[in-house]
């Protein structure tokens, strides 16, 4: 890819500081991994509509709606994820400068790539959560019946089937989906939001 040359950054009198004080409160990204079918999309919406009604201002960026506009030119293949996350990365970077609470919910199966999103932001602005659930359970909901495609040979590269997925190894956030319920995983986040000052 080209590397634009002769650009010079230019600063805004809108700081990211001022919109913190104008929302009252700060801002950040709760970036969900896990295997498709764990609950990222559910947990993130629960999230967000439990945040709204404390009075915070968010945005949520989720796998499948991103791959519908922004990265429709990308697949499956390590490469695209690679970069699927990267420009996720940049985006949720964005809305964090914009003084908002992002939530962004994408597989994100590579550590490396979720720990360059992190090196993007500034201390505290990363929060990851690890929704965590076997295969097998992944597999049972199946709410897109993708996994039996998967096991049909229909998808090649599939997430958790045949293709890998590293689970994150210091996550601010784990919720167990086999064991937690909507309810109790949305509960942990917040606890955990609450407890290191993001929440009033
Ligand atoms: N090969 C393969 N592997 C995994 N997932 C697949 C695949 N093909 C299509 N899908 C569908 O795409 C959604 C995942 O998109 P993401 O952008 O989150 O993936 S990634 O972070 O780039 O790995 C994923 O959505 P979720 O189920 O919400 O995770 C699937 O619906
Ligand atoms: N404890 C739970 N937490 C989250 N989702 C659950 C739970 N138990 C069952 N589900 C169901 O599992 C599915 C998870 O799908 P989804 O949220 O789209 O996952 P992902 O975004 O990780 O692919 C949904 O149909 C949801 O209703």
């Amino acid at each position: 890819m080209a590397q634009s040359k002769n650009i010079v950054w230019h600063d805004s009198k809108v700081t990211k500081e001022h919109r913190h004080e104008l929302n009252n409160h700060k801002s950040a990204v709760i970036w969900f991994t896990g295997l498709s079918g764990s609950g990222k999309s559910t947990i993130s919406v629960e999230l967000e509509k439990e945040l709204y009604n404390q009075g915070v201002r968010t945005y949520r960026l989720d796998g499948d709606n991103i791959r519908h506009g922004l990265n429709k030119n990308l697949g499956f293949s390590p490469e695209d994820r690679k970069e699927n996350i990267r420009r996720i990365g940049e985006v949720s970077k964005l809305m964090v400068e914009a003084g908002l609470f992002t939530l962004s919910a994408f597989i994100s199966p590579y550590r490396e790539d979720r720990n360059e999103v992190r090196e993007l932001m500034e201390d505290g602005e990363f929060i990851e959560v690890f929704v965590d659930a076997s295969v097998a359970t992944c597999e049972s909901r199946d709410p897109k019946g993708l996994y039996k495609k998967a096991r049909a040979g229909e998808i090649k590269g599939f997430t958790g089937i045949d293709a890998p997925y590293e689970a994150p190894i210091n996550p601010e956030v784990t919720v167990d989906t086999d064991q937690q319920s909507l309810e109790e995983s949305v509960e942990t986040i917040v606890k955990y939001l609450k407890a290191k000052g993001y929440l009033a």
